[in-house]
């Protein structure tokens, strides 16, 4: 795989992972324990309204005149609405905390009128305890000594005043009206009116009902008021509305979480199927990789195999072709110019070791009448046959080659005497001659050898073609002579003791014994 690819596989696994990250993350994020705290909180704060409300209207209907139970749940519902102002967080968009706002705006009204209804409250409920006891023994003493010294006529006037402000100011009290405040107000006066003809002690007493009847004419309509104003507050209908708000959020969180896991349970299920592909894409993978390394591994052997065949080949081949540049493809012999390294060989060794070396030249007589006679075929028998024939009498150690058409040429090293060369010279003859039949023809041929000779460094000095053209010169000195004989080179060298026996040719017929 590329390094592009391989970034690309990552990137996309560092994406599944995330993705999958992000799904587990958002239906675990809910908490419900938080929920259901907030949920608890405001049901509280509702009850804690409630209870306050019914302090109020207990407090109205003067069965609670310490004013202790309207203050009571304030700090409660303060801890409540810190509480609440945080769980917002939950919340999204600006409904909650504005709702949240509203609420907080309603009961610090409400607690504001709540302070208003304490004070008008206090007086109106001492108005309102005062005044039937005090009407009551006004009366009493409007029918004792006060009433002694005033006209019955007077006495009955301002009697039937108390009766009317009692009656009317109770009334008053149950369901405040414009109008009845005015009537009050109308027995008020004749009250005062009626009172000048009395002691001044009943007129303080008339002036005392009189303020007391006023604060019941002027705090009973406000402490109405103020009771509208309290109901209208809305604080319980803004506490509603954020319950539901917060209700409504918590829903769709729900909502959203059940989603997310319906996401998730589907994006595992496709993670689960790319799992599988991916497992079942290794399997084939590494079936497939076995296979291939298997045949590779047959095609590596195969392939050795045949390396080694043809490097058996080529080696077989390349000493072929060694052999025939070095040999003569007709005789098997070597060529001249393997010959002529041998010899340069032969000539340093003798150079070194002070021996002779020496050199036969000999060329067939009478072979191209062979060829003319019998044909090519034949003549090449005759060849091979005198290659063969010469070797056989040879030492291993002794060279023959063939360097022309019907020309020869032996090599001998670390020969002791001139007649040891001539030996030589005589065996070859005598295998030549001996050569009667080629091919089922009858053939006659002899040779013509020319001998040259080289002793310890002079032949490194002249050299090895040279040595071997002297040889070839005393061949041509043997043909002249008469063929089938040998001939020693005027230049061939041999140990001091014999150095002195040279260039004397010998005719074939006294070599040969013809
Ligand atoms: N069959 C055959 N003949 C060859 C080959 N190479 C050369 N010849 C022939 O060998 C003959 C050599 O000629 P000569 O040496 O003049 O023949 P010769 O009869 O031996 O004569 P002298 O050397 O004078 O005795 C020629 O006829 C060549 O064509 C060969 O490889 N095969």
């Amino acid at each position: 795989m590329s390094a592009r690819g391989r970034i690309a596989v990552i990137l996309m696994l560092i994406l599944l992972a995330v993705l999958l990250g992000f799904l587990f993350n958002r239906t675990t994020a809910v908490d419900l324990g938080a929920q259901n705290r907030v949920m608890l909180n405001l049901r509280e704060l509702e009850k804690l309204d409630a209870e306050w409300n019914v302090n109020i209207l207990r407090s109205r209907l003067g069965l609670d005149t310490g004013y202790e139970a309207l203050a009571a749940p304030l700090p409660r519902i303060r801890q409540l609405q810190a509480s609440l102002h945080d769980a917002l967080s939950m919340t999204r968009g600006l409904a909650a905390p504005q709702a949240f706002e509203q609420m907080n705006a309603a009961l610090r009204e409400k607690e504001r009128l709540v302070e208003q209804f304490k004070l008008g409250n206090a007086v109106l409920r001492e108005a309102l305890v005062y005044l039937p006891p005090a009407i009551t023994d006004f009366k009493t003493d409007l029918n004792g000594i006060e009433g002694a010294l005033v006209p019955a006529r007077t006495v009955l006037a301002l009697d039937g005043a108390l009766n009317a402000l009692l009656a009317d100011i109770l009334r008053f009290n149950l369901a405040p009206d414009i109008a009845l405040a005015l009537q009050i107000e109308n027995t008020l006066g004749t009250m005062l009116i009626q009172a000048a003809a009395f002691s001044p002690a009943a007129g303080e007493k008339v002036g005392l009902l009189l303020r007391h009847a006023r604060a019941v004419l002027r705090y009973r309509p406000l402490e109405r008021a103020i009771d509208v104003a309290i109901r209208s507050t809305g604080s319980t209908e803004s506490m509603d509305r954020l319950g539901r708000l917060f209700n409504n959020q918590f829903d769709e969180v729900l909502l959203q979480k059940q989603r997310y896991r319906s996401w998730l349970f589907a994006y595992s299920g496709v993670l689960l199927l790319l799992l599988i592909y991916v497992a079942r894409r290794l399997v084939r993978s590494y079936r497939i990789i076995g296979v291939v390394n298997q045949r590779l591994r047959g095609a590596n052997e195969t392939l050795e195999m045949r390396v080694a065949e043809r490097t058996a080949e080529l080696k077989a081949q390349s000493l072929q072709l060694e052999k025939l540049a070095h040999h003569d493809g007709l005789t098997g012999l070597v060529n001249y110019a393997y010959f002529i390294r041998m010899l340069d060989q032969a000539l340093v060794r003798a150079a070194r070791r002070g021996t002779t070396v020496v050199v036969m030249f000999f060329d067939l007589d009478g072979f191209k009448a062979v060829n003319d006679t019998f044909g090519h075929g034949t003549g090449d028998l005759v060849l091979q046959a005198v290659a063969r024939r010469v070797r056989d009498k040879l030492r291993a150690e002794d060279g023959l080659a063939r360097i022309g058409g019907d020309e020869f040429v032996i090599l001998l090293e670390e020969v002791g005497t001139r007649e040891g060369a001539t030996r030589v010279a005589q065996q070859t003859l005598d295998q030549i001659c001996g050569i009667t039949e080629a091919g089922g023809n009858p053939v006659a041929i002899s040779a013509s050898i020319g001998i040259s000779s080289a002793h310890g460094r002079s032949g490194a000095v002249r050299g090895g073609a040279t040595l071997l053209a002297e040889a070839d010169q005393a061949m041509y000195c043997a043909k002249q002579a008469g063929k089938a004989g040998f001939c020693l080179s005027e230049r061939a060298e041999w140990r001091a003791s014999a150095s002195l026996q040279t260039a004397a040719p010998y005719p074939a017929s006294a070599e040969t014994g013809a």
